[in-house]
């Protein structure tokens, strides 16, 4: 025998009970079944509205009312054949003729009780049930209605009875062993033995289920509803959430002790004494496995679920008074629960100088005030502190029985809450290992679950969240790189990569599962309009742990926004240098922000492209250097375009070129202007801790003044071929002493010049070909010869590949 139990979402219109009556029809033919039934969606909310209608002495609960019956009228007109109606639909007549009676009553009394409330909401049940009883005869089941408040008795608290089990099982084996064929029971009410409706409280008809399947010793409990079982995680805050196969009755205990809604397994307290398994199941996806809850779960998962309590206050009770005292925290707890304050999570630490509760905001007030009168006197004489409430905090608990002597579960649960920068406030875990809880800010409580589902259940790969700003070349070069390499991360350095979000100048894209890149995906007209702002909220909201920004633009508006990304806990790669290069005083705002805070920001490709220039510098200066010198090739179009020309092509050719070849900047008057490369070396002085501004750097500009205000980039180009003559002047010249023309850039003594110099042959920078860069790193330890860096220095897969080593990098940290 088996018995199943449908909720009011499982039968809240003609679809979804003609599947319930089908999945009962299919489980009839396999084994011998029992159905408890809730009333048809949302009638007990507008039954007890109805009642407070009419209470108030308002007379539109008549219309309600009758909408009430009509919705039942038109579902057994639905359900059964016209020729086996009438007496059907008589009987909801009936009852609905004495609802109206008992509504008037209220009316004209204007009271309502919890006694008449239990008989007014039986009505949900008796109608569903009776109702659905009669469509599974039409169906061909030997159906039987069972009104359960024949069976199960109570005592006479109305709204939330106490059953008399000795009694009910006694009725309920009884009835069984005499009335054979499919039982289709009320759920949710019962009587006294006065003959007095009620009804079982909260979950009350998975009680009813419960309470049948221990009488009759059920081999298993099934109930339906409309979510796949116990899942992993609230899904409408962790995306991955995943149902959880098996769970064990206590662990289904302690998660719902946090609200896991699905089931309120105090309901189900009657089948696990008699170790009945409970199914979970979703009434709209059949044949999913949902959960099954049974005294010793196969589930070998370190924990089984995340769970979290929202609305907390912790309240800190402190002060020497506290030390070696007896019955302080008797007092206190005596204290609380006189005020009928519920405690939710307690912590003391064996220096005994403070004990911190977890309770509901809304005691908070009412808490401190008992507590502050309680101990006045040890407040007056400086024992003990005044009361400290910290409000908008979260309680966020991982559960699983596997954790009990199995060392690492809260280490793995501190290192991803510590990792996301979330701090934790206080602690608890029982000797049970049951349930580790920590005390965090509201405002963390969504990244927190995250943090952790990914922590415990996602493999054991690391995710790392990707938000694309700039889908140009390098950005979709860097899309490319991550699709190719992907496969190795996961499987040899446990590291997986999603790309969430996806802007350009124009459009932008969001995916909350992560982006398909098997083809580079562009935002596009059909996707929407880009708003910065609306991208990084929505970036923001979709909470990930592990989230950066990766910003391949060269736009200041964006550069700009850096400040508040890292403030939001997203860490951000980029090779735009507006931010590094702008005012001193934001590039160190950013710099204190990452450093204090611990959310990277990357960003190697801002110089020389993939080449270990960055990098190689802070390691210089972190491991005690100082810089003396740096001198640089650092613009590889620059470097292309003074190569290049020296092989015959006519100056505006090779500019054009090197913009053909990805070496330039979006507009190549960045880079003739020289401004590109005043914008690098000020970023190497800046991370050589020299105090540096722009005015610092002296700039030769190569754009013709004619050249500088064009708006195209395209009428630039045509223009500059009027230059050509004066370029082949200057290589010339050059040529005649034997030398080269290399675009470079020097910074000593606090100042940088930035311009066009001719070399000779025992010049370092003599030998550069194509796209090269060279830094030559001039320092207290490297001093008598520099250090140097050397190689092609711009380009979509240089540069695409220096920003994917930041993010790996990310992944290194955050692990
Ligand atoms: N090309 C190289 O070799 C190289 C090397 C190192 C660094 N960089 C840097 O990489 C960055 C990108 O260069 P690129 O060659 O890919 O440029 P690109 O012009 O090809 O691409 C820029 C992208 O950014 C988008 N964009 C611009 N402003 C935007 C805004 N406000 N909001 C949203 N999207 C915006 C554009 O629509 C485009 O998709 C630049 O900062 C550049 O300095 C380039
Ligand atoms: N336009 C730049 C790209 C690298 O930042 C260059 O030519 O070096
Ligand atoms: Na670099």
């Amino acid at each position: 025998m088996k018995i199943v139990k449908f909720g009011g979402s499982s039968i809240a219109d003609l679809d979804s009970i003609t599947t319930v009556l089908s999945i009962i029809q299919k489980a009839s033919q396999e084994e011998e079944l029992a159905v408890v039934f809730s009333a048809f969606g949302g009638v007990t909310e507008n039954l007890l509205k109805c009642a407070h209608l009419a209470r108030q002495n308002d007379p539109s609960y008549q219309a309600l009312l009758l909408d009430m019956e009509k919705r039942h009228l038109q579902l057994v007109k639905q359900l059964i054949p016209v020729q086996k109606q009438s007496s059907v639909l008589t009987y909801v007549k009936v009852r609905f003729n004495e609802l109206e009676d008992l509504y008037h009553g209220i009316f004209l009394i204007k009271e309502f009780s919890p006694r008449t409330s239990d008989y007014v909401v039986s009505f949900g049940e008796r109608i569903s049930a009776f109702v659905l009883a009669e469509a599974l005869k039409v169906a061909g089941l030997n159906a039987r209605f069972v009104d359960a408040r024949d069976l199960i008795r109570t005592n006479d608290r109305f709204g939330n009875a106490k059953v008399i089990f000795p009694t009910t099982n006694q009725l309920i084996y009884d009835y069984y062993s005499k009335n054979k064929g499919l039982l289709v029971i009320t759920g949710f009410v019962a009587s006294t033995d006065k003959g007095e409706t009620t009804t079982l409280g909260r979950s009350g008809s998975d009680y009813t289920a419960a309470i049948f399947a221990a009488a009759l010793k059920a081999t298993s409990l099934e109930i339906w509803t409309d979510v796949s079982g116990v899942m992993t995680a609230d899904p409408k805050l962790v995306y991955s959430a995943i149902t959880i196969p098996q769970l064990s009755y206590s662990e289904a205990m302690e998660l719902s002790h946090f609200g896991a809604k699905v089931v309120f397994p105090a309901t189900m307290q009657p089948a696990m004494r008699r170790k009945v398994p409970v199914y979970i199941k979703n009434t709209f996806q059949p044949e999913a496995e949902g959960t099954l809850i049974c005294e010793t779960s196969e589930n070998t998962k370190l924990i089984k679920g995340i769970s979290s309590l929202s609305h907390i206050s912790l309240l800190n009770v402190q002060g020497s008074g506290l030390v070696e005292v007896v019955g302080v925290s008797s007092r206190v707890f005596g204290t609380l629960a006189r005020a009928q304050v519920n405690v939710v999570l307690i912590s003391q630490a064996s220096s005994e100088h403070s004990i911190c509760i977890a309770i509901k905001s809304d005691d908070a007030d009412l808490a401190r005030e008992v507590l502050e009168s309680e101990f006045h006197y040890e407040i007056l004489a400086g024992e003990m502190d005044k009361v400290q409430i910290m409000p908008n905090m979260a309680v966020i608990a991982v559960v699983g029985e596997n954790m009990k002597h199995h060392p690492g579960a809260s280490g793995r649960l501190f290192q991803a809450l510590g990792r996301n920068n979330i701090n934790v406030s206080a602690i608890a875990q029982g000797s049970s290992e049951l349930n580790i809880s920590a005390v965090i800010k509201q405002s963390d409580l969504q990244k927190g679950l995250n943090a952790l589902h990914e922590a415990f259940f996602l493999s054991d790969n690391k995710v790392l969240h990707v938000f694309l700003i700039g889908v140009g070349l390098i950005g979709k070069a860097l899309i490319k790189m991550i699709q190719s390499q992907l496969a190795k991360l996961q499987e040899e350095y446990m590291l997986d990569i999603k790309i969430h979000g996806l802007a350009n100048s124009r459009f932008m894209s969001f995916d909350e599962d992560g982006f398909d890149l098997s083809t580079v995906p562009v935002p596009a007209e059909k996707d929407l309009p880009m708003n910065l702002q609306v991208f990084l909220n929505t970036m923001n909201s979709m909470n990930f742990s592990n989230s950066v920004l990766v910003d391949c633009t060269a736009s200041q508006e964006v550069a700009d926004t850096y400040e508040r990304v890292l403030e939001s806990k997203v860490a951000i790669v980029t090779p735009n240098k507006k931010a590094n290069s702008g005012p001193l005083e934001k590039y160190k705002v950013l710099k204190k922000l990452s450093g204090q805070r611990n959310i990277k920001f990357l960003y190697e490709t801002n110089v020389a492209a993939g080449l270990p220039v960055i990098n190689t510098l802070q390691d210089l200066i972190l491991s005690g250097d100082k810089v003396i010198k740096i001198e640089g090739v650092l613009s590889g179009s620059m470097n292309y375009i003074f190569s290049e020309l020296s092989k015959g092509a006519p100056f505006s050719e090779v500019v054009a070129q090197a913009k053909e070849k990805g070496y330039t900047e979006p507009d190549p008057r960045d880079d003739l202007s020289g401004m590109d490369v005043a914008r690098k070396i000020l970023i190497l002085g800046r991370e050589a801790e020299q105090e540096l501004h722009f005015e610092d750097v002296s700039v030769q500009s190569m754009v013709p003044e004619d050249c500088a205000h064009l708006d195209s980039v395209d009428v630039f180009l045509e223009k500059l071929k009027d230059h050509d003559g004066h370029f082949k002047q200057l290589l010339a010249e050059a040529d005649q002493k034997n030398e080269k023309l290399r675009f470079m850039a020097v910074l000593e003594n606090g100042k940088a010049t930035v311009g066009l110099k001719s070399v000779d042959s025992t010049h370092p920078f003599y030998s550069l070909v194509g796209s090269d860069n060279m830094i030559l790193f001039t320092t207290e330890r490297y001093h008598e010869f520099p250090m140097i860096i050397r190689g092609p220095g711009a380009g979509a897969d240089v540069t695409a590949a220096g920003v994917f080593a930041d993010i790996i990098r990310l992944g290194n940290y955050s692990r």
